[in-house]
Formats: structure tokens, C-alpha cells, sequence
């Protein structure tokens, strides 16, 4: 990168999407208007160079893309309504101008969806890795916030999307990189790797359902994403195996690859949760209606607080590994 100043310009935005934005880019930090009759919802995420993504696993537009769909994913997570986001980005020498320009446009691309605006930010050059931190903000109203902690004995446990789907991509594209030899169905693996969809849209009808919901995004692995869930509410999850939904690229494959992908992974960025056990039935239906997908996979049980998987055989605890145990397998 030649000129900080010329980059800052280039990539700021012409206009704005929220009549709330009083001030964006271009003083010490932005303003926003708040309301009264919403609660503000605000979270960071960190991608890193090597740890999230490697040059042979996302575009630069990927990159930019995915940064800020895992940030919106822990909004919807919260039930919340996306708005702003701010983008502190680490630059190192292996990376010029015009893919760190890709990068934003891949986070502009995803906050059209939204009508987010990008209201600030950080540039910064670095050694050797580039870090992509995004700062988002929402909002819900007031009193609809959807937590890990609401979960109670007797509730129903669901996911919002398939499971495993991404960890199965990240493989191939360790394997064989970006340019690899790929199928449709491998294809469609690498996309749930690369470009994750939060989901934004179930988040929201969660939190305007009138039922007491708890929510967590999976970005760890399901037992992982269960694990804080259960932790967070003081109660126990079981999960039925032969319940989960599993990425329909990866439904022939052995069952035991399927679970790790799911349990394991991570990076699905669908969303789990719990509801109160007969209003699962309503609460699937709505979502159908909506052309949403709803799974249920098991229900929150009395017993020790954690989580136990069961199939038609036996029940095994799921410890709350996730990322790491990934790694270890190397
Ligand atoms: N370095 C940190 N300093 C302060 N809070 C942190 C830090 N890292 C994580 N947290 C907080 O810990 C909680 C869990 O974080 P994390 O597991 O990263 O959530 P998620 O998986 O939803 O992104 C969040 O409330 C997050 O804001
Ligand atoms: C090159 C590469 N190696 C490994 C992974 C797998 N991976 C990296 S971080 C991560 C977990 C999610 O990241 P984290 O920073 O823990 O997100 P958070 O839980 O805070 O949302 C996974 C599965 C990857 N995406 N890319
Ligand atoms: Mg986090
Ligand atoms: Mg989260
Ligand atoms: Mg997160």
C-alpha cells in the first residue's frame, strides 16, 4: 500500500444506507442516533491470516465477504436488526492495494444485503500476517435480545440450517487449494467454507416470537456452540445423532466423518437454540411458511449440566471441543 489516506478515501463509502448515521468515515469516530425503543447490540470478530483463511482458501473477496458475515451472524445470533460496521485491518507486505480493495468490496457485497454501512475503522501495516478485525452494531427491541442462558429442562433443541458443511469444504481446499479439480457437490462445500450466509432473517423472527427462546451461532462446532448453551442456561442437551441435519454434499459419506464435520468444524454459522417444547411445533411451522429452514435435533434434559449425544445404540458426552480438537488432528 502506497498512501493510507488515498486507501481511507478509496474505500469510503459514497452513501449511506441509515437516516441514523449522523456522522461516518472521516472525523475521530463516528455518531449514530439511538432510540429509545431499542437495545444496541455490538460484537467483534478477528480473522487472521493463516489461523482463519490462507491465500489458497478465500479470494480477497472472500476474505472481506466472510469477515464481516461472521460478525453479522453473532447479531443474528442476538436477534438483532444488522446496521453499522467499522473495520480495523492489519496490513502486511504479501498484500497489495488492489486485493486489499477486493476485501472491502467482499464486505460491501454483504452489507448491500443488510443496507449496513461501514461508519470507521483502522489501518495499520504488520510483519507478516494480515488481520481483518470487524466491529458490528444492531439493534433489537427493547427486551427481545436472545441469549445462551434462557434455556430451561423441557425445551426442544433446534438448529437453522446443516451442519458440517464448511469443515468438509476447509478440507478440499487444504487438500487442493483454490484451484483444485473440483465436483459440483465438492463445489458446493467450498462455497459453505468460503461464503457463509448469516442467518439474519431467522434470528429476527426468533426474536419477535413470543416464546422464550435461547440462541447461539455455531461457529465453533455444534458441541461446542451446545456446550455454551447448556453451560450458559445450567442445564443438559441431548442430541440425537440420527437427527442432524448434515450438509446435503456430505450425506454419503461414513457417518462417523458426517459427525466430526458437525460436531467438530465449525464455521456453518447456522444458528442453535432451544424452545420451550410445545411451541417447537409452531414455531417449525412459521419458519416452512417462511421458506426457512428449522431441525429439531434434541431436547434440554434434567441431570448434570453438559451435553450428551445418543443414537439407537448409546449415549456419549460431547465435550466442548471444537476449532482445537481440529487442529490437534492437524
Ligand atoms: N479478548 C477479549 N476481551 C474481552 N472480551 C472477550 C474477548 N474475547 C472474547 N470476549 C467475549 O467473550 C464472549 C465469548 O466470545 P466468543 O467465544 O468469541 O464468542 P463467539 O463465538 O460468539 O464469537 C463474548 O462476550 C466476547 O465479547
Ligand atoms: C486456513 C484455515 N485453517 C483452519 C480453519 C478452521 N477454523 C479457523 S478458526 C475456526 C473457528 C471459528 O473462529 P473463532 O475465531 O473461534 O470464531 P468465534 O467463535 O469467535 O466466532 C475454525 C473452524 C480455517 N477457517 N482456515
Ligand atoms: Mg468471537
Ligand atoms: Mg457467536
Ligand atoms: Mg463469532
Amino acid at each position: 500500500m502506497k498512501d493510507e489516506f488515498a486507501f481511507i478515501s478509496n474505500i469510503s463509502p459514497e452513501k449511506t444506507h441509515q437516516s441514523s448515521l449522523l456522522k461516518g468515515i472521516g472525523d475521530d469516530a463516528a455518531v449514530y442516533r439511538g432510540s429509545s425503543q431499542f437495545d444496541e447490540v455490538v460484537c467483534v470478530d478477528t480473522m487472521v491470516e493463516g489461523i482463519h483463511f490462507r491465500k489458497d482458501t478465500l479470494t480477497p473477496l472472500q476474505i472481506g465477504k466472510k469477515g464481516l458475515a461472521v460478525n453479522v451472524s453473532d447479531l443474528a445470533a442476538m436477534g438483532a436488526i444488522p446496521l453499522f460496521y467499522l473495520v480495523s485491518v492489519a496490513v502486511s507486505p504479501s498484500w497489495n492495494e488492489q486485493e486489499l480493495r477486493e476485501i472491502y468490496a467482499g464486505m460491501e457485497d454483504l452489507a448491500k444485503e443488510y443496507q449496513m454501512d461501514l461508519i470507521g475503522g483502522d489501518t495499520v501495516s504488520t510483519g507478516d500476517a494480515l488481520v481483518l478485525t470487524v466491529t458490528v452494531i444492531g439493534r433489537v427491541e427493547q427486551g427481545c435480545a436472545r441469549y445462551r442462558h434462557t434455556a430451561q429442562v423441557g425445551d426442544t433443541v433446534f438448529v437453522t440450517g446443516t451442519v458440517g458443511g464448511s469443515a468438509a469444504g476447509l478440507e478440499l481446499l487444504l487438500q487442493q487449494g483454490l484451484n483444485g479439480d473440483f465436483t459440483g457437490e465438492e463445489q458446493s462445500l467450498l462455497l459453505a467454507h468460503q461464503e457463509p450466509m448469516p442467518h439474519v432473517v431467522a434470528g429476527r423472527l426468533l426474536a419477535n416470537y413470543s416464546a422464550r427462546i435461547s440462541l447461539n451461532d455455531i461457529s465453533d462446532g455444534l458441541a461446542s456452540e451446545a456446550n455454551e448453551l447448556a453451560e450458559a442456561s445450567g442445564v443438559q442437551l441431548m442430541i440425537e445423532s440420527d437427527k442432524i441435519p448434515f450438509h446435503p454434499a456430505i450425506a454419503q459419506i461414513p457417518h462417523q466423518k458426517q459427525l466430526e464435520y458437525a460436531l467438530f468444524g465449525g464455521e456453518d454459522f447456522a444458528l442453535i437454540g432451544t424452545v420451550p417444547s410445545e411451541q417447537s411445533d409452531s414455531l417449525a411451522k412459521m419458519f416452512s411458511e417462511k421458506g426457512l429452514f428449522f431441525k429439531e435435533i434434541g431436547s434440554v434434559l434434567e441431570g448434570p449440566v453438559g451435553v450428551f449425544l445418543k443414537d439407537e445404540h448409546q449415549q456419549r458426552k460431547l465435550e466442548k471441543q471444537g476449532y482445537n480438537h481440529f487442529q490437534k488432528r492437524g
